[in-house]
């Protein structure tokens, strides 16, 4: 007996802390992965004729912490649907007070400060190394700055976002050494996600809305979980058509060296 074929789709969306939901008319689909279920079964719908899929990184009911996410399965269910470009909106500390809440940085590096995560496809049966020096892909970025302006947003092009291990936000201490090295936003989901994407040969986009100062910026109490949420909640339909804008404007054909970053490399699996 055959399976009935899978919805496929060729743009992914992991959405974060907040956006919990996206598109209507939507299909749910039940992948299977050979690292567990993801975050929670995709949904596929359409969006100005792009086939788009979307799963919330927590969960739809924010269950998975950051440290528990299953970063893996969310990337192989999405590659194994057909996706080859992501878009990974996420709320974010600012290490600088250019940066105020409700500013969107389209950031260009990324720092990794977690511990412990699995952070690779390729941890048995060969080593398989890819290049990383430009985590995001370059195609996506170009067109994340260029279309957002037309949701409203005037984005921050470049900086580096520091990934902590949380789930605790940072003491004043680490907050300004992030700062004092030049790094500009902080979040605790950017790794292994990005770096997940790149070992499938995904290109991957991230749009980061700054929800608050990050401890050692601001003067008051510091970050709040309450804080990120109220923020977010006040900017996600901004959000969520920064998205639909960038997706209309992904290009059909990669041009981009995402494809091509297993290329030469003996690989122990098939890709999805
Ligand atoms: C909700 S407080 C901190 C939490 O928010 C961010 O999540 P995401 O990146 O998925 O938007 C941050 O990285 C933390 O996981
Ligand atoms: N200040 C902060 N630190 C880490 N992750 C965050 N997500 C949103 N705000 C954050």
């Amino acid at each position: 007996m055959s399976t009935p074929a899978q919805p496929a789709a060729e743009i992914g969306v992991i959405g974060g802390s907040g956006f919990y939901s996206f598109l209507h008319d939507t299909e749910e689909v039940d992948v299977q992965t050979p690292y567990g279920p993801p975050s929670a079964p995709p949904t596929v719908g359409e969006l100005d004729g792009r086939r788009v899929a979307f799963i919330p990184r927590h969960g739809p009911d924010h269950r998975y912490p950051p440290h528990r996410i299953p970063y893996r399965a969310n990337l192989w269910a999405l590659r194994s649907l057909g996706v080859r470009q992501v878009v990974a909106p996420s709320a974010v500390g600012s290490l600088t007070t250019a940066y105020p809440a409700g500013t969107l940085v389209v950031p260009d590096q990324l720092v990794d400060r977690t511990s412990g995560r699995a952070q690779t496809f390729f941890d048995e049966n060969g080593a398989v190394h890819v290049s990383f020096a430009d985590p995001y892909c370059p195609a996506g970025r170009r067109a994340a700055l260029t279309t957002t302006t037309r949701a409203g947003w005037q984005p921050i092009d470049g900086g580096t976002l520091v990934v902590i291990e949380g789930p605790r936000f940072s003491t004043r201490a680490e907050s300004q050494w992030y700062a004092a090295q030049g790094w500009t936003i902080v979040g605790m989901t950017g790794h292994p996600e990005a770096v997940l994407a790149r070992e499938l040969a995904l290109c991957y986009t991230p749009l980061c809305l700054v929800t608050d100062l990050d401890a050692g910026i601001e003067e008051g109490e510091g970050v709040t979980m309450e804080e990120v949420f109220r923020v977010f909640g006040e900017n996600v339909d901004r959000l969520r058509a920064a998205v639909s804008e960038l997706i209309t404007a992904l290009p059909a054909d990669r041009t981009c060296s995402c494809p091509n970053s297993l290329d030469g490399m003996s690989l122990p699996f098939d890709l999805p």
